[in-house]
């Protein structure tokens, strides 16, 4: 099968992985854990908010009533009758004549219907029992009523968001002190390759450290998987067979890299031969890592990248991503695609469309992308400060400067080119 391949399209790539890609079990973790997880249900409002009618000033509960005609030049005197501190209960009620003195979050007494702010008052003493208003209110006015925000009910969060800072202060305000979440897939990595050594070895003629490795357990984590790094792959197929086998049973799906085009030793490549592998896809319209390879074995995903490691970072990005958040049951998959000029001519002719890493600036509301010109697949110390893919669709001409182009961003842009 080496070979004879069937190009398909990034689309039609990812269709087949996500297809009958369930999502993973639910599990119950402390909100101070939950940060970045993906709910697992969505999440109702357990009470209402705010929970009671409250004060949303430092001043005195009134009637509005009371206020009538009350100006700077003839303010209405009232008899306080208490002082009501936020997390206080009332004690009294507020009849007509009179107010209660009444901080900031604090529940409204019964018999008020508006709150006045110190500033629009006046007292004869500092011990007085008497309050002057100095401007009328309307009923109403001032008040955060019981359940204004969100009724007890109501959906606050739903399931697949993933919990970022505001989806936290949702979970602790209705109480949620545990938490539904998907629970995280476990995904084995491994790397094929004699070429490789290990970070901390000394590099030897012929051989290269493995950085592949290291990156995509980065990229796994960060989307919310747990990486399992598995040792070394034989290039013998039965012996990297079993060893796959046997990395299969302890995790969710496998990621390898390398291997997948037609060398002599693309382990993964022959193995998409083997009668109980089935080959999903290994030829895709897409450059750099065309030969990028996806097979179910023992029932399982592998998702096996190319080697080149800019081959392999836009892999990640465009296949194994997508499935990690689908077995998260998250709500966005797909990384949304948008547009932006290009910034300079790309004109290097390509038979597939070209994902190039990239930087996005915007000036004057428009979004321009700037190609990373050191572009070779094998090539990775630029992919640190990349912010984006633009697609350079394929055939001779590339794309010139000033013209739109579809660009995939996977980090907050930096609005910057300067190194
Ligand atoms: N005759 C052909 N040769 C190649 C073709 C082709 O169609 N015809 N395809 C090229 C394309 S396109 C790509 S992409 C690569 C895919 O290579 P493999 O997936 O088979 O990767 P390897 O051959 O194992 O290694 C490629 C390259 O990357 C280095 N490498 C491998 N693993 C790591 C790692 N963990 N960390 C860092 N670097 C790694 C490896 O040493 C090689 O230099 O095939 C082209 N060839
Ligand atoms: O597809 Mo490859 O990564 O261009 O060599
Ligand atoms: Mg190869």
């Amino acid at each position: 099968m080496r070979f004879q391949r069937q190009t398909i399209s990034v689309e039609e790539a990812v269709g087949r992985l996500l297809t009958d890609l369930g999502r993973l079990e639910e599990e119950q973790v402390d909100i101070y854990e939950s940060y970045g997880r993906i709910l697992a249900r969505d999440i109702t409002a357990t009470s209402d908010l705010p929970p009671f009618d409250r004060s949303p000033l430092d001043g005195f509960a009134v009637r509005a009533e009371d206020t009538a005609g009350a100006t700077v030049e003839q303010p209405v005197p009232l008899q306080v009758v208490e002082t009501i501190a936020a997390g206080d209960v009332p004690a009294k009620e507020v009849t007509p004549g009179t107010a209660s003195r009444i901080m900031t979050g604090a529940m409204l007494p019964p018999g008020a219907n508006a709150v006045i702010m110190f500033e629009q008052t006046e007292q004869p003493g500092e011990m007085s029992r008497e309050v002057r208003i100095k401007r009328q209110l309307a009923p109403g006015e001032n008040l955060s009523r019981q359940g204004e925000e969100m009724q007890q009910g109501s959906v606050v969060a739903k399931a697949g968001e993933r919990i970022n800072a505001g989806t936290l202060a949702i979970l602790a305000t209705f109480g949620y002190a545990r938490v539904p979440v998907v629970r995280k897939p476990r995904v084995g990595l491994l790397s094929t390759g004699t070429e490789l050594l290990e970070v901390d070895e000394p590099l030897v003629p012929g051989k290269i450290r493995n950085s592949n490795a290291i990156m995509l357990s980065a990229m796994i984590a960060e989307t919310g998987g747990i990486p399992v790094l598995f040792e070394g792959l034989p290039d013998e197929l039965p012996l990297a067979k079993k060893r796959i086998g046997e990395c299969l049973e302890q995790v969710d799906l496998l990621v390898t890299s390398g291997g997948v085009s037609v060398g002599d030793y693309d382990v993964m490549a022959y193995l998409t031969d083997e009668p109980d592998v089935s080959l999903l896809f290994n030829r895709v319209a897409i450059r750099p890592g065309s030969p990028t390879t996806a097979l179910l074995y023992q029932n399982k995903l592998i998702c096996a990248l190319s080697g080149n490691p800019g081959a392999c970072f836009l892999g990640a990005h465009l296949f194994l991503l997508p499935v990690l958040r689908s077995l998260l049951g998250e709500g966005k998959v797909q990384t949304k695609r948008i547009k932006a000029f290009l910034g300079e001519t790309y004109d290097k002719p390509c038979p597939y469309p070209r994902y190039l890493r990239g930087k996005l600036t915007e000036e004057k509301g428009s979004l321009y992308v700037w190609p990373d010109w050191n572009d070779k697949a094998g090539n990775l110390c630029t992919m640190s400060k990349s912010e984006c893919f633009a697609i350079i669709p394929p055939g001779g001409r590339g794309k010139l400067a000033g013209e739109v182009v579809e660009v995939i961003c996977h980090v907050m842009p930096g609005w910057s080119r300067e190194e």
